[in-house]
């Protein structure tokens, strides 16, 4: 099967905002209006076709991000649906990790918002660029020019506005492009399908005109031959060069193009996919994709393009009642076709391409062949989570993976039943398939199950799919912080395990050491024994394996350490794998509490919307809660508090809020860092687990 499109020809593009900002709402639009859906969902009718799992349209969030392909201008566009809520991070970071270009949308009202930052800096990291889609104009009090001020100021990017709004809230009507110097006014009665280019209306001429003036000086900056013409013909570049130099510059990220409209009455949708054709790249625009080889650090490259060698990366896996385990996956380079296996690098394993099946949110269509460029989703994959490669048997190569974001909160779940213990680890290792995020321990002495995540909403999540999907009885402890430990200083212990059961004797001696990493580098092991024979050294990387998740102060995982084995003794006939695993437990436990270990609790960075007669209230009672206020700032006629505040402070805090300030008061809260616990509440927390 030939590729339906080249590759110059392919988006494959996300759309990030602020929670509430008109994600789905602009995307329904899109599928509306590139022929894809037949009837135009509505979010506050729970039928939105990128919403389609049950818990999404009961909470009127968006949780996963669906991939779905659509067609405008003869190219085609895949769309990845982004969350834009701070607890599902990863699934930002996922689908940010394969998108070669994205929308954000604002909301003209609210401007720039906490968690659109938040994203704004996650694309930063993976070098995505970007347009802007200021949306909500039909809203009272929707401000356009403060909206652009805000993407200046507060994301410090360089907009350039390709656009103007042509009346505002109910006044409304279009838009005034400034690439074609024409306005567009759509039919409200056509669900607006229909709109006419005409002139752009009087009182606009001359806002127009100076701000196609700020364009071609920001533009023609880019280009020598076009800024010579202009400067020494006074030559304005036709539209379509225009339009290439924003592409340009938008590519190099030296520049975000601005749009607006109003998607739910919808308008200003159609020019906005235009901008997706003209401004964001093609995946070919990006360059060849660079990883690295199995086992190594030597850098790999694949150009992007159908005849390299194949590579793609798994950025989503989900368990779909019709079809069983689905991986969607980018694909980088080359081709893949029913019926091939591929490697996943990462696992060691081979994967069969039994079926694979293009997404358009929950209708699917079967595929023989996918390109380069292509989303797909392949069906029955086995081995491989979410962040692994897939490549060509004969030419491996590991893609980068996603960075994972730090569990903060955990809750015990306990089995009702026996087989509801079985069903319940089963459903357990399939959702941590799906989410890197999701970290799942037993703990060894109680047996008890404690799962961790990035939020009270994310646990809230996994327990409803474990109930729901799984048919899991669990009861469900209240969400506690997930606290760390580790060391402050350096320490090491001489150890011997020497036991005799009966006629059988054990001997093991092991000399480990613990030093403090910095924030962050987890737990790692070094082994210095050189003389030690190898099966040994892996008797005690188990040992400490099996007892750095529970630490000597509350029994919380242990991190930021490094463990080295500086040397060690072995017996020629009572020394066993086993009897060095047992001596690196006792070893590491000695150690550890010769070397200043703390209780580590997340910080988390919290920012607070009130209006000014609340803010002496916020203020103390931030402080009250252990807090530390990182800035204060003005917006509007609100009020801005920034702060870190530990997670542990934090509970309840949306009621405190609401009644502290009438209700006025927003806030929104995001994980930062992790920092030692003053002594007087370590103890506390270690009083609670004794
Ligand atoms: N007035 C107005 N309301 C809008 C517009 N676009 C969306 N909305 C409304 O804003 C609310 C949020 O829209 P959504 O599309 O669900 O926003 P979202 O960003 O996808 O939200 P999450 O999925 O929760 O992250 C809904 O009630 C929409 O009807 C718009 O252009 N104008």
């Amino acid at each position: 099967m030939p590729r339906s499109h080249a590759l110059d020809r392919y988006r494959n593009i996300g759309i990030m905002a602020h929670i509430d900002a008109g994600k789905t709402t602009t995307t329904e639009r899109i599928l509306f209006y590139t022929g894809k859906s037949y009837r135009m969902g509505e979010v506050n009718d729970g039928t939105a076709v990128m919403d389609w799992m049950e818990q999404e349209q009961e909470r009127g969030i968006t949780i996963t991000s669906a991939a779905t392909t659509c067609f405008w201008r003869d190219h085609r566009i895949n769309i990845i649906d982004t969350p834009g809520h701070v607890d599902f991070t990863i699934e930002v970071e996922r689908s940010l990790r394969v998108l070669d270009g994205a929308v954000a949308i604002f909301d003209a009202v609210a401007g720039v918002e906490p968690q659109t930052e938040t994203v704004w800096r996650q694309a930063d990291k993976y070098g995505v660029p970007r347009m802007a889609f200021v949306n909500k104009m039909d809203r009272v009090g929707a401000d356009f020019d403060g909206c652009v001020a805000m993407m200046a100021d507060r994301l410090g990017v360089k907009p350039l506005v390709v656009q103007l709004p042509i009346g505002s809230e109910a006044g409304f009507s279009g838009v005034v492009d400034l690439v074609a110097m024409r306005a567009t006014i759509w039919k409200a009665e056509t669900l607006g399908a229909e709109f006419q280019h005409t002139e752009i209306p009087e009182d606009l001429a001359a806002p127009a005109a100076s701000a196609r003036q700020a364009l071609l000086d920001a533009v023609l900056d880019l280009d020598e031959a076009a800024v010579a013409a202009y400067l020494e013909r006074g030559e304005e570049p036709a539209p379509d060069v225009l339009r290439a130099l924003i592409r340009k510059g938008t590519i190099a990220g030296a520049l975000v193009p601005v749009l607006c409209g109003s998607a739910f009455r919808n308008k200003g949708i159609q020019p906005m996919l235009d901008a997706v054709v003209d401004y964001l790249p093609a995946p070919n625009d990006i360059g060849a994709v660079t990883g690295h080889a199995v086992g190594g650090d030597r850098a790999e490259e694949r150009a992007a393009n159908d005849s390299a060698p194949f590579s793609g990366l798994a950025f989503k896996v989900m368990n779909d009642p019709y079809v069983g385990t689905l991986t969607f996956c980018r694909i980088y380079s080359g081709t893949v076709s029913v019926g091939d296996s591929l490697l996943n690098p990462v696992k060691g394993e081979r994967e069969k391409i039994g079926r694979m099946l293009l997404m358009h949110a929950n209708s699917r269509e079967e595929i023989e062949r996918a390109h380069t460029g292509d989303i797909v989703a392949f069906a029955g994959l086995e081995h491989t989570s979410t962040g692994d490669t897939l490549c060509d048997t004969a030419k491996p190569i590991v893609l980068e993976r996603l960075d994972v974001p730090e569990p903060v909160i955990e809750i015990v779940v306990e089995p009702r039943t026996d087989a509801d213990h079985d069903k319940m680890a089963a459903a357990l290792n399939r959702l941590g398939h799906e989410d890197p995020s999701l970290q799942v321990t037993v703990d060894r002495e109680s047996g008890q199950t404690v799962i961790r995540g990035m939020g009270e909403l994310h646990l809230d999540i996994i327990v409803d799919r474990m109930r729901r999907e799984f048919r899991v009885d669990a009861a469900v402890g209240a969400p506690k912080v997930a606290y760390r430990e580790t060391v402050l200083r350096s320490a090491e212990v001489d150890h011997v395990h020497a036991r005799q059961t009966g006629d059988r004797a054990q001997f093991a001696r092991v000399t480990l050491k613990l030093e403090a990493l910095d924030r962050g580098a987890g737990f790692v092991f070094e082994n210095r024994a050189a003389s030690l024979p190898r099966e040994f050294v892996a008797g005690v990387q188990k040992g400490l394996e099996a007892t750095k998740d529970s630490g000597v102060i509350a029994g919380y995982p242990v991190v930021d350490v490094k463990a080295t084995l500086t040397g060690g003794e072995a017996h020629d006939v009572d020394s066993s794998p086993l009897a060095f695993e047992l001596a690196a437990r006792s070893a590491f436990h000695e150690a550890m509490t010769k070397a200043a270990p703390v209780l580590l609790e997340p910080l988390m960075r919290v920012e607070i919307i009130t209006p000014d007669d609340y803010m002496g209230d916020v203020i103390g009672d931030l402080n009250s809660r252990r807090g530390q206020i990182t800035g204060m700032d003005q917006r509007g006629n609100a009020r801005i508090v920034t702060g870190l505040v530990p997670l542990a402070a934090m509970f309840g805090y949306v009621n405190s809020l609401r009644s502290m300030s009438q209700g006025r008061a927003q806030y929104s809260m995001q994980f930062d860092h992790y920092e030692p616990v003053p002594q007087a509440i370590a103890d506390g927390v270690r009083a609670k687990v004794a």
